[in-house]
This record gives structure tokens, C-alpha cells and sequence, in this order.
């Protein structure tokens, strides 16, 4: 799905009014009845609603939104904010139409304001995508009261105050929702991680905006849904045999860290890879071999870590579909050597995760050695290591962008909503996963799956955005089984399930 701009937005309505066509008042209202239908499908007549209107088409919706459940005698009490002296046109269309069945208050200074109680709804109708500086005066006064009050509160479209694709100022007053339902496609700021206090749980409702609009918009930002990733997904040929999936190459562990080596090389083969040599330090090898019997060892000669060293008998890296280095590696120098020989002599993309990131970030000749369209699994703090502290969402993601583009790379910058840039300079955000994934190891199976993807061939941009996509779903149905708060990393490797 795409992810458009404001100023795209703003023309897709426009589009969508001239060419549906469709009068810009009755595309208000279908936004409201929208509204209203995804809010009468969970609230009911016993809470009380205050609806807060700013003067723009936000609050002409809020307008619409309030006679539509007075209608369905809703309790509701209506608020405008009056912040300047000038109403759109289609405020004032519904603003008329409200007067003629119920009162309307006008809030002017702080005296005007309600108490807003417990057990009570706020709709959050004051400013829309029409934001164009810094919220003030008594917009600034209502969204405290808003904030402060104990109330559901529910966005309309999106929260007053949050500019929905570039940032904040620091001190910006802005709404803190419960809820964002909106109207458009999702918007940038929903994804971001320090904005989630100002979207909460967001809902998309459909109001019929222009598709074939939609479809031929260039945008560099899309939102991974679940048709999109089905369409990737390869059936498997019924005379396949093993060798048809590939033959992957994990180098995982260290002394105290072979879990991680573990959790990789089952997630590996849980996504469906044909064959899998697992390269772990000696220590490893009888830990590997019991926990993961599917997988062949190959110790390497150090007893705790990996050194690539002495040369064992071990096949042409050539003769691998796929290379993952990096869970539980450790930094010690012996292993950097072996890094540093392994990314020489690889030819095909690689996964590089954790601390072979680390590595990399610490010798940074080598990120000339890495092979184009590589996929690195960075989660904030190791892509900081290899980039720069950023000082917004967006400064990071044009960070990510620019990384991703001159290096040739899949980025995959893991989290909430990961983000995958890609070399071509298109962005990914994720739609699967949830806070109980924020637990150890999630990430090493994260690490096994793409290999595994890439070993069967998937070309890196496609095992990426699947890979991350499986791998949220998977901890989506172990949080359903398990709560999100007894997850654990294997849980979504035993959750995986490819159809
Ligand atoms: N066809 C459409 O345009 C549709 C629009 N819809 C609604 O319309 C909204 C956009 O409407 P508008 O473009 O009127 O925008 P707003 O309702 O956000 O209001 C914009 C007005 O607020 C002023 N303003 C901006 N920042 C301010 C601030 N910090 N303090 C005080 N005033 C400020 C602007 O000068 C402008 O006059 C959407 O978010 C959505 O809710 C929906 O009805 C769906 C259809
Ligand atoms: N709040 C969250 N919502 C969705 N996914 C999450 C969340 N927290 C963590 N994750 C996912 O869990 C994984 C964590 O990886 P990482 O930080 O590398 O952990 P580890 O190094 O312990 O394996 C990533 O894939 C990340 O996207
Ligand atoms: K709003």
C-alpha cells in the first residue's frame, strides 16, 4: 500500500471530487458516516461525547460526526474552538445543519473550556492534514484540557497538532489519542517511533478516495499489507527435492551465546530451506548437533569463537545459495579476521545481523567489502553505530534512504513497524509484529528466516519485506497463544507457518 504526502493527499481528494465525481461536502459526509460507523461498532450509547471542532474541514467532519449521532441518540455535546475568524465552507454548510437539531458551544478562552469525566469520549476534531505551524493560544489551552482529562480519546483523521509527514517542533502541544481512525492512506507519522503517543491504535476507514488516482502516484514509502506478500510467496513444485531450496550458511555463536546460533539455525530451517550448514566455534558443536539434529555442523577450530581459522575441509563458500553471519558472534579479533575474509571471498548477497554489524561499524573499510544487495538487520542503536545519531523520525529515515542507495544495500532498521530500504531508494514500513516481540533472540530468528528466503532464492528486496512480514505475523499468532508478555523468541519460530 502506498504511503502518499500531504500535498499528494491534498490532490486525491481534489481528484477524487472532480473526477468521481463527488460534491466536497458529500465526501465529507461519507468520511463522517465512516467515522461514525467504525465508532457505533464499539461505543456505546452510555458514554457520553464531547466532539471538539477547529474551523476547517477537520472540524466541518467533527460537525457531520456529531449530527450523525445525535441522530443515532448518541449522548454527544458539541464544541467549536474558536481560534481564528474565518470557517471553511463546508464547516459553516455543516455547521448549519447541526443548529437545527442540537446546541453548539463555542469555546473561546479557558473559561469556555469543560470538564471532561471519566467514563466520557473526546472526539478530536480540531485540526486535520490543513496544519501549518505550531498549535497556539486556545487550540494549545483545549488539547492540554484533552490531554489531561481521563477520557477515550479518538482522533479524527489524525491527531490535532501532528504534522503527519515531517516533524514537530520540540515543544509542540499535540493531541495524545487512543485511537486515530482515518481517512486517507496510512500517513508517515504513524509509523515513526516517537510519535506513537500522538497516533495510538490507528484504524484506516475507506471513503472511496480515487484508486486509479492512487495507482499511478509515485511514491518511495509503502505500508507492506498482507495481499501484497501473499503474492510473493512461491508454491512449492510437487517433483522438488531438497536441493531445490538451496544450501544456507550460518556463522553464529560464541562462549555463552550459542542460543543465538540455535534460534537462527531453527528459523532457518523452519523457512524452508533445502539444506543447512551451521559454521560454530568448537564449543558449539554438540549444542548445535542436539538442538538442531536437521542442521550439518561445522566447528570451527577456535574453542569459543569463530576464527575462520585453521581452513577446515569445508565446501566452496561458491557452492552456497546463501550466507547469514552475525547472531551471537561476539567482536574479538580473531572473528573480525574471519569477517573480513568471508565478505573477500563471498560473491553472492549476504544476511549480516548483530554483531557482525558491530564489527563492521567499528572497520568501516569493510563496508566496501560487502556484497551488493546484501541484507543488513540493524536494530536503532547498531544502524546509529554504522550511520549517525539522527535528530528526528525523518532525519532517519532519509539516513536509511541514503545508506541503502549508495551502499547498494537491503536495509532492514528493525522495531515497531521496521522499515526496509532498498537500494533502488524505496522504503517498506511493516504492518505485522507487537511489543512482545521486544524480547531476546527474536532478532536471530529473524536473521535464520531471511537466509533461508535468499537460499531459496528470493531476490533480497522480496525476502526482505516477506521475511520481516512472516516473522511479525509469527509473533503475532505466539502473542495470541502465549500474551505478549510470556513471549519468547522460539515461540515465533514454532508459530511460523508459510501459506
Ligand atoms: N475533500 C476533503 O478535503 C476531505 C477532507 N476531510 C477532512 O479535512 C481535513 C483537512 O481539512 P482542512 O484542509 O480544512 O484542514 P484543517 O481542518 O486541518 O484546518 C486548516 C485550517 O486551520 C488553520 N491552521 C493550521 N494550523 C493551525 C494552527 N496550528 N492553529 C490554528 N489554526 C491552524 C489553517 O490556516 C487552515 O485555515 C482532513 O484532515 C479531514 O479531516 C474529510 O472530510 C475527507 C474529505
Ligand atoms: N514493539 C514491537 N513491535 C513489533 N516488532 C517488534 C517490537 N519490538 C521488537 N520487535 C521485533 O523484534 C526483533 C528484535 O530484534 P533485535 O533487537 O535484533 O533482538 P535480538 O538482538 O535480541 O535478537 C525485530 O525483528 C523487531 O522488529
Ligand atoms: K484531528
Amino acid at each position: 500500500m502506498k504511503i502518499l504526502s500531504v500535498e499528494q493527499t491534498r490532490t486525491l481528494d481534489q481528484y477524487t471530487i472532480e473526477h468521481e465525481p463527488i460534491a466536497p461536502i458529500n465526501l465529507m459526509e461519507r468520511a463522517a458516516q465512516a467515522f461514525t460507523d467504525w465508532y457505533t461498532a464499539r461505543f456505546d450509547k452510555s458514554r457520553p461525547v464531547r466532539i471538539f471542532c477547529g474551523l476547517g474541514n477537520n472540524g466541518g467532519d467533527g460537525l457531520a460526526i456529531a449530527r450523525l449521532l445525535t441522530q443515532l441518540e448518541y449522548s454527544v455535546q458539541t464544541y467549536v474552538v474558536r481560534y481564528a475568524p474565518r470557517e471553511s465552507e463546508d464547516f459553516m454548510h455543516n455547521h448549519r445543519r447541526l443548529k437545527l437539531i442540537s446546541s453548539i458551544t463555542y469555546i473561546e478562552n479557558e473559561r469556555d473550556i469543560p470538564v471532561i469525566r471519566n467514563r466520557e469520549v473526546a472526539i478530536d476534531a480540531i485540526l486535520g492534514l490543513g496544519l501549518s505551524r505550531t498549535t497556539e493560544g486556545i487550540v494549545q489551552s483545549v488539547i492540554d484540557a484533552i490531554n489531561h482529562s481521563p477520557a477515550t480519546v479518538i482522533a479524527v483523521d489524525i491527531a490535532s497538532g501532528l504534522f503527519a509527514d515531517t516533524a514537530n517542533g520540540p515543544n509542540s502541544t499535540i493531541i495524545q489519542p487512543d485511537y486515530t481512525v482515518t481517512f486517507h492512506l496510512p500517513k508517515l507519522a504513524f509509523l515513526q517511533p516517537t510519535l506513537g503517543l500522538y497516533v495510538g491504535e490507528w484504524h484506516w476507514v475507506d471513503i472511496g478516495l480515487s484508486r486509479a488516482f492512487i495507482e499511478r502516484t509515485p511514491t518511495t514509502y509503502f505500508y507492506t499489507t498482507e495481499k501484497e506478500v501473499r503474492h510473493l510467496l512461491r508454491p512449492r513444485n510437487r517433483f522438488s527435492h531438497k536441493g531445490s531450496f538451496g544450501h544456507a550458511l550460518l556463522l553464529v555463536g560464541s562462549y555463552g551465546k550459542m542460543g543465538a546460533g540455535v534460534l537462527a539455525s531453527r528459523a532457518c530451517l523452519r523457512s524452508g530451506v533445502g539444506l543447512l550448514t551451521v559454521q560454530v566455534p568448537r564449543c558449539g558443536y554438540e549444542i548445535l548437533q542436539t538442538t538442531v539434529p536437521e542442521a550439518m555442523c561445522q566447528p570451527d577450530g577456535h574453542l569459543h569463537i569463530l576464527s575462520g581459522q585453521p581452513d577446515l575441509e569445508a565446501p566452496e563458500l561458491s557452492t552456497y545459495s546463501a550466507i547469514g553471519v552475525g547472531p551471537g558472534i561476539g567482536t574479538a579479533p580473531e572473528t573480525l579476521a574471519m569477517l573480513r575474509k568471508l565478505l573477500s571471498e563471498a560473491q553472492k548477497p549476504m544476511v549480516i545481523d548483530a554483531d557482525a554489524i558491530n564489527l563492521i561499524a567499528k572497520n568501516r573499510d569493510l563496508i566496501d567489502k560487502i556484497p551488493k544487495n546484501s541484507i543488513l538487520t540493524p536494530h536503532p542503536k547498531e544502524f546509529e553505530r554504522l550511520t549517525r545519531r539522527w535528530t528526528s523520525d525523518y532525519d532517519k529515515l532519509g539516513i536509511l534512504r541514503d545508506f541503502a542507495q549508495r551502499n547498494r544495500f537491503v536495509v532492514v532498521l528493525k522495531g515497531a513497524h521496521t522499515a526496509i530500504a532498498t537500494p533502488d531508494g524505496t522504503t517498506h514500513f511493516n504492518s505485522t509484529g507487537n511489543p512482545g516481540m521486544s524480547t531476546g533472540g527474536t532478532g536471530d530468528v529473524l536473521t535464520g528466516i531471511l537466509t533461508a528466503l535468499i537460499a531459496q532464492g528470493y531476490d533480497p528486496v522480496e525476502a526482505a519485506v516477506l521475511g520481516v512480514f512472516e516473522h511479525g505475523r509469527a509473533g503475532d499468532r505466539a502473542a495470541q497463544n502465549r500474551g505478549q508478555i510470556g513471549l519468547m523468541a522460539s515461540d515465533i519460530t514454532d508459530s511460523l507457518r508459510w501459506d
